[in-house]
């Protein structure tokens, strides 16, 4: 199912010259990453060189020393932006149907029942409505964060580490669901995995170093989600790998 209650064109997200330290140390400065319209860029690099500073800046959440974010089209970020993260960050005291619902909650909105029901239906979830959290697997909450961050229904998804908790067969299965109910999106996607970049990504980039630089970009030909024992797959998983490890000791 594609959610056909999107509407605009998604924009493409623009980081320029953006510079920041924390406690004296240089994490960025002048880094600039483009993460194209409609497609899936990937971010990858050691721990602790700053992914998820760099998510938290593009979604406003961090504010750079210098430089800024911005969409292609112009247009204000606000309101167009949505994350999904590694926990899955469920109220454990509502059911499936509230969580996914949560966000029109807190905005002081009628809650999308029949649309949020037509998304948990997607997700594989149909029936599990009136579930706790508790009551459902890992896999099954992460479907439900899923649900979740398509009922937002924003064109720009930043994705910190969202299926890295998942063992290695949910974790496949949710990479399907997620370039399939997300294809067309804008979407920012940090892993530590770089099969997950290549099934997932069109752009995958290496962030390396102090202060932390990007790598040329790599483009993964074929279209999200790719098999994972796809032939160009495989080749540019090697160079993704190596890319890494030349990061490391740059
Ligand atoms: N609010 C903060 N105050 C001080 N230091 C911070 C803050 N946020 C992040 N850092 C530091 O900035 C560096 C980058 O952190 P960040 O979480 O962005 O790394 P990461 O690449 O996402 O790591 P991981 O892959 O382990 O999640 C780390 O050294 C971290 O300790």
């Amino acid at each position: 199912m594609s959610d056909s209650h999107q509407q605009a064109a998604p924009p493409g997200l623009e980081m320029i010259g953006l510079a920041l330290r924390y406690e004296g140390q240089t994490l960025f400065e002048g880094l600039n990453l483009t993460a194209e319209a409609g497609r899936c860029t990937a971010l990858l690099g050691a721990s602790g060189v700053g992914k998820t500073t760099l998510l938290r800046i593009a979604a406003g959440l961090a504010v750079p020393e210098t430089g800024h974010v911005r969409a292609s089209d112009g247009l204000p970020l606000t309101g167009r932006v949505t994350w999904m993260g590694q926990q899955d960050l469920l109220y454990p005291w509502a059911r499936v149907l509230e969580n996914v619902t949560i966000g029109s909650r807190l905005r002081g909105q009628r809650a999308d029942k029949p649309r949020a029901l037509k998304l948990l239906d997607a997700v594989g979830l149909h029936g599990r409505e009136g579930a706790l959290p508790k009551e459902l697997s890992g896999g099954m909450r992460q479907r439900v964060a899923l649900a979740r961050t398509l009922y937002e229904d924003r064109p720009v998804v930043l994705m910190d580490e969202p299926f890295s908790a998942l063992d290695a067969i949910t974790r496949a299965a949710m990479q399907e669901l997620a370039a399939r109910l997300l294809a067309g999106r804008t979407m920012l996607l940090i892993t530590h995995d770089p099969l997950e970049a290549c099934r997932l990504g069109h752009s995958l980039y290496v962030l390396a170093g102090k202060p932390a630089r990007l790598g040329p970009a790599l483009i993964v030909p074929g279209t999200p989600p790719r098999a994972p024992d796809d032939d160009a797959l495989l080749h540019t998983q090697g160079e993704l790998l190596r890319a890494l490890l030349d990061g490391q000791t740059a």
